[in-house]
Formats: C-alpha cells, sequence, structure tokens
C-alpha cells in the first residue's frame, strides 16, 4: 500500500521575523506543493532499510533499520498520539546518521531537511522498512515555506497510517483530516520545523496544515475570510540563504538592542493587524478597492522598512523593490528574507502594466516571476491523502 500526502507553500503578507518574538503575522498558502509519497515493503520484498528519495535535488539515501533503532533506542520512546520535541541527545544520535551520508557541501542545508524526515519519521512509525519520496513544486530555501511543507505533508503521510488518525472522504480522489487529526498534525510538524529552523514562530506549518489566509500571533491562529482578491506577484531572486542563521541573526540584534527592537516588533504588530482588519472589512463599505489597495501597498512599504532594520534584507531584494516602484508597485521580502522571494502588490486598476513588469523582472531574474492569486479555487490548500494502491 501507498499513500500520497500533499501540504502547500505560504507567503508571509506581513510579520516575518516578528512573529517569532511574539508580534501579529498574516499569512496565507498558496497553490505550489510539497508530495511525501510512503510505501511499506511486502514480506516477499525482503527490504530491512528506510529509504529516502529527495527527487527535487536527485539524492537518495538509506539506513538499515537497525542502525536507527539503535541510535534512538530508549533516548525517546515514540508515540504517535504524542507530539514528542527530539531531545539534545538523539539529535546528536541523529546528526551523526546523516554526517555518515556525506551531502556534498553545496546542498549541506538538506541536512536539517534529513533530520527532520529521522525524527518524524520514526516517532510516528517507529522503525519499520519503508520507501519514502519527495517532490516539491516550491523553490528550496526561498521563503515560500518549503521546509514547513515538507513537515506537514510528511506528518500527514505518516499520520494516516496511525491509529490515532480518521480521515474525512474524499474530495476529488484526495482525503482531508478532520480539524482534530490537523491539530495534532501541525504539531508533529512543527516538532520538524524546529529542527531546520531552530526556533520557527510555527506560523509556516500551521498556514500549511489549515490553509487559506491566517493572522498568527503567540502559537495560535484566527482563520481570516478575504473580502477582497489580492493579486501578488512573488519573484524569486535566486539568491539563496538559509532560515535557521537569519532568524538566529535577528535574535543576536534583539540581545544587543533590546528596546529598540522591541519598538520595531511592536510596530510590525500594529501594521499586521490593520492589514489583516483591511482584508477582512466588509466589501462594500466606507472604504473602496482603491483605498484598501492603497493601504495595503502603504503597510507592506511599512514592514518592508522594519525588516530592513532587523538585517534581513538583500541588494537582490533592494533590486526587485527599486524595479517594481518604477511601475508605482509597492514590494516586501517574503519569508527569512536574506534572498528568496520578494511580494509586490498588482492593484487591480494597473492589471495591463503586468506583462511589462513580469517580463522586466522574469528577464533580471531568469524566468522566475510568478503571479499569485488568492481567489478561492487557488488557494483552499488544506493537506490532503490520496491512497494510491
Ligand atoms: N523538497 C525538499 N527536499 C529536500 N529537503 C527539503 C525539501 N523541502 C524543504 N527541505 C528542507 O528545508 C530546507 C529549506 O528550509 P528553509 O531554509 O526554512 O527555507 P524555506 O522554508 O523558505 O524553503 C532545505 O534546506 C531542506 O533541508
Ligand atoms: C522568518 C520566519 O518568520 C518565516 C520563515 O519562513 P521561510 O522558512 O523563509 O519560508 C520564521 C518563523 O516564523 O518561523
Ligand atoms: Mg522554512
Amino acid at each position: 500500500m501507498e499513500v500520497k500526502a500533499r501540504a502547500p507553500g505560504k507567503i508571509i503578507l506581513s510579520g516575518e521575523h516578528a512573529v517569532v518574538h511574539g508580534s501579529t503575522a498574516v499569512a496565507s498558502s498558496i497553490d505550489l506543493y510539497t508530495y511525501v509519497s510512503l510505501r511499506f515493503p511486502t514480506p516477499s520484498d525482503n527490504d530491512d532499510a528506510l529509504r529516502l528519495q529527495l527527487k527535487d535535488v536527485g539524492l537518495e539515501f538509506s539506513w538499515p533499520i537497525g542502525r536507527i533503532k539503535e541510535a534512538l533506542s530508549e533516548k525517546d520512546i515514540p508515540n504517535s498520539s504524542v507530539p514528542t520535541s527530539c531531545s539534545i541527545e538523539s539529535l546528536r544520535s541523529l546528526a551523526a546518521l546523516v554526517d555518515e551520508l556525506k551531502i556534498p557541501e553545496a546542498k549541506i542545508g538538506l541536512g536539517a531537511g534529513v533530520l527532520a524526515f529521522l525524527w518524524l519519521y520514526s516517532s510516528i512509525q517507529g522503525y519499520k522498512p519503508a520507501t519514502v519520496v519527495i517532490t516539491s513544486e516550491l523553490p528550496l530555501g526561498s521563503g515560500l515555506g518549503s521546509s514547513a511543507a515538507l513537515c506537514v505533508a510528511l506528518s500527514a503521510a505518516l499520520l494516516s497510517f496511525s491509529d490515532s488518525v480518521n480521515l474525512d472522504l474524499s474530495h476529488q480522489g484526495w482525503l482531508t483530516f478532520g480539524e482534530s487529526e490537523l491539530e495534532l498534525l501541525n504539531k508533529w510538524a512543527f516538532e520538524g520545523e524546529k529542527i531546520i529552523h531552530g526556533k520557527p514562530s510555527g506560523i509556516d506549518n500551521t498556514v500549511a496544515t489549515y490553509g487559506n489566509m491566517i493572522k498568527f500571533k503567540s502559537g495560535s491562529l484566527t482563520r481570516i475570510k478575504t473580502n477582497m482578491t489580492l493579486k501578488m506577484l512573488i519573484t524569486n531572486t535566486k539568491v539563496g540563504r538559509n532560515t535557521k542563521a537569519l532568524v538566529a541573526g535577528v535574535s543576536e540584534r534583539t540581545l544587543r538592542h533590546p528596546e529598540a527592537m522591541a519598538s520595531v516588533f511592536s510596530a510590525v504588530d500594529s501594521i499586521s493587524t490593520e492589514l489583516a482588519t483591511i482584508i477582512q472589512s466588509p466589501a462594500p463599505d466606507d472604504l473602496s478597492l482603491t483605498e484598501k489597495e492603497s493601504k495595503i501597498e502603504e503597510l507592506m512599504e511599512m514592514n518592508q522598512g522594519l525588516l530592513q532594520c532587523m538585517g534581513v534584507s538583500h541588494a537582490s531584494i533592494e533590486t526587485v523593490l527599486r524595479t517594481t516602484l518604477k511601475y508605482k508597485l509597492a514590494s516586501k521580502l517574503t519569508g527569512a528574507g536574506g534572498g528568496g522571494c520578494v511580494l509586490t502588490l498588482l492593484p487591480t486598476c494597473i492589471l495591463f502594466v503586468i506583462p511589462f513588469i513580469f517580463s522586466f523582472l522574469s528577464l533580471q531574474f531568469m524566468m522566475n516571476a510568478l503571479i499569485w492569486f488568492n481567489e478561492f479555487e487557488f488557494f483552499k490548500t488544506l493537506p490532503k491523502l490520496n491512497y494510491l494502491a
């Protein structure tokens, strides 16, 4: 029997980094997915290994299941219904297994993803041989939440075989999780994100788990019902970076300048709260669509300025900001910054310039600009499961 699970990537409309320090942030899932397929061998296969194929980076790893058991046994006892953090001791033992893989230096960031995989797999499924294949439509390490999509899709595939989960009936060939299953899934995915991000806020795994648009503060989510269509251009600068290092950099700056950074985080909190209010305000109210869009543009610019204060912008991001400003369009980085992706709001009134801006940015960033629409069918993106045989 093989199961395939998928979970979406995300954009953060406002509040990245500050959300790690307790500020409000607003995020939405996007219709680009990570897929995890999980297959257990039959007895006649006579296979006693755990195999991991990372299709996006062309790497394959395998471990005799006894090695994983040896590394972990008695350190943390797995129980799929109780999400558990990987202890320092277990992390050390698993890291020794990952070190043996000799991951090429250029792809070293993958080690954290493999560690998260080993922890989630052994905690939820125990010590069973299996083959896990991961593919993604998301660019890795670009601010679109590939780490969270991986942790959510992997936890979904693993939990689907556990007794703690009942699945809701099918929806276009995919099954969905019920509300309490989503909570368990989200908690497990958070444990994986902790291994990849170091100190995650939980916003990425939460939006990948629940889909649609959310407001998030100090670990709790509020679902947002939008009353306007937002059109965003997502430009990938293709400058690689690592979320864990950027998050740690902001924490170090906070230690050096606690009062100044507290004011920055508080300003971001107000920006996200105002943004959520505008997005949710009833359609024909005292603010016209154009007025709402202008306010959102201003809030995005203010948020970008504060992200610069946190030290997470980058020359490549500034190039996108300057380019879009030529067309009077507001942009901000999304995700951890330091490169990665930039969001540009495309207000309804300027849709005719899209082809120009699109080709301009595509040329500069090697054809990697996409347009994201938050219309219903594009972003109704809960994690889903599909049994293949
Ligand atoms: N499809 C995938 N295959 C292998 N590793 C992945 C995949 N998706 C995510 N990862 C892991 O997540 C890391 C990227 O996470 P991160 O730095 O948080 O950036 P982002 O979440 O914005 O993409 C990768 O270096 C890798 O360890
Ligand atoms: C910077 C941060 O706010 C978002 C990181 O997103 P991403 O991994 O760059 O997609 C970190 C977090 O909230 O855990
Ligand atoms: Mg991430």
